[in-house]
């Protein structure tokens, strides 16, 4: 269900640090098209030999990637098996994981902008929820933007969801208490019972961290402490914007039944991009 790529046309170039359980590299492809040489930019995801019982679950989550396709689902090229390595090979897109770009960017990033991102990953959950796919690793660590976007030139940002990566049901349980609080909670108990509200948790997470500078939620506490706020039935702190924590605090539910449906998710996204105005500039909505 996807292209095997040899060894010898992939080049690796610079590392770019690590997700878990691998490592990631800027590289490139060559493919040889109507007769010619053609290199395409990629990112290689080099799955660390030791995890030799992950690597099933690393090529279902590419296999996964590459049997669907959606404008915001990044492109996954194949994967190339060399040796003791296992290599995913996807798109490489250009301004990275959103969450450093927020930190980086350090709340000069307008609100407008922020609902627009989250409308597009509410979009891609609402087309794999309708294929009945669960994604289980919504974060704002795996959105990738592909375009920055510049309201002073009119350009809007735009988004691709980065492929699951190793499932928690194979990591076992320090992974998966590292994942709190993007983990849902029933993922916690039974692994292999969660479904499909898991997701709705998770984008309630990545909706904080869009709108709280990309900062990780619950930094700092140890995996003791994380299993107590899941255990306590805690939230996470509630952004001023009412409306806001109000879509937060449905979609992370801890009854899975009680999350929205992604169309409820976008329903109550659009009433905050069109009350956003008011946040704005009052006087602006007084025209509008
Ligand atoms: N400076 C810089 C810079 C870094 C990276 C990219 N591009 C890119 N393309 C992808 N397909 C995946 C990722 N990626 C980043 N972090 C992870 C692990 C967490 O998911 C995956 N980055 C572009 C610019």
């Amino acid at each position: 269900q996807f292209q095997m790529i040899r060894h010898e046309d992939l080049r690796l170039e610079e590392s770019l640090g690590r997700g878990s359980f691998t490592r990631i590299f800027k590289g490139s492809k060559t493919d040889i098209r109507e007769g010619e040489r053609q290199n395409t930019d990629v990112l290689l995801k080099v799955l660390d030999g030791s995890y030799k019982n992950c690597w099933e679950s690393f090529f279902e989550a590419a296999s996964l990637m590459s049997q669907i396709s959606h404008k915001h689902l990044l492109l996954v090229y194949g994967i190339s098996v060399h040796r003791s390595e296992n290599i995913m090979v996807q798109e490489f897109v250009k301004y990275g994981a959103l969450d450093l770009f927020l930190r980086k960017k350090q709340g000069s990033v307008p609100v407008s902008w922020k609902l627009d991102v989250a409308k597009q990953l509410a979009c891609v959950l609402n087309f794999l929820e309708e294929k009945k796919i669960v994604h289980g690793n919504i974060s704002a660590k795996n959105l990738l933007l592909a375009r920055e976007g510049d309201s002073s030139i009119g350009t809007s940002p735009f988004i691709k969801l980065s492929d699951p990566g190793i499932s928690v049901a194979v990591t076992g349980r320090d992974v998966a208490l590292d994942r709190i609080p993007w983990v849902a909670p029933e993922v916690l108990e039974a692994p292999e019972t969660w479904g499909m509200e898991c997701d709705k948790w998770s984008f309630g997470t990545t909706l904080w961290e869009i709108f709280n500078g990309g900062k990780a939620p619950l930094q700092g506490l140890d995996p003791q402490q994380k299993l107590m706020f899941y255990e306590n039935h805690e939230q996470l702190p509630s952004p001023k914007w009412t409306e806001l924590a109000d879509l937060i605090g449905r979609c992370m539910e801890y009854d899975p039944a009680l999350r929205p449906s992604s169309r409820g998710i976008i329903r109550q996204l659009n009433s905050l991009i069109t009350s956003d105005y008011e946040l704005l500039d009052p006087g602006l909505s007084a025209h509008a």
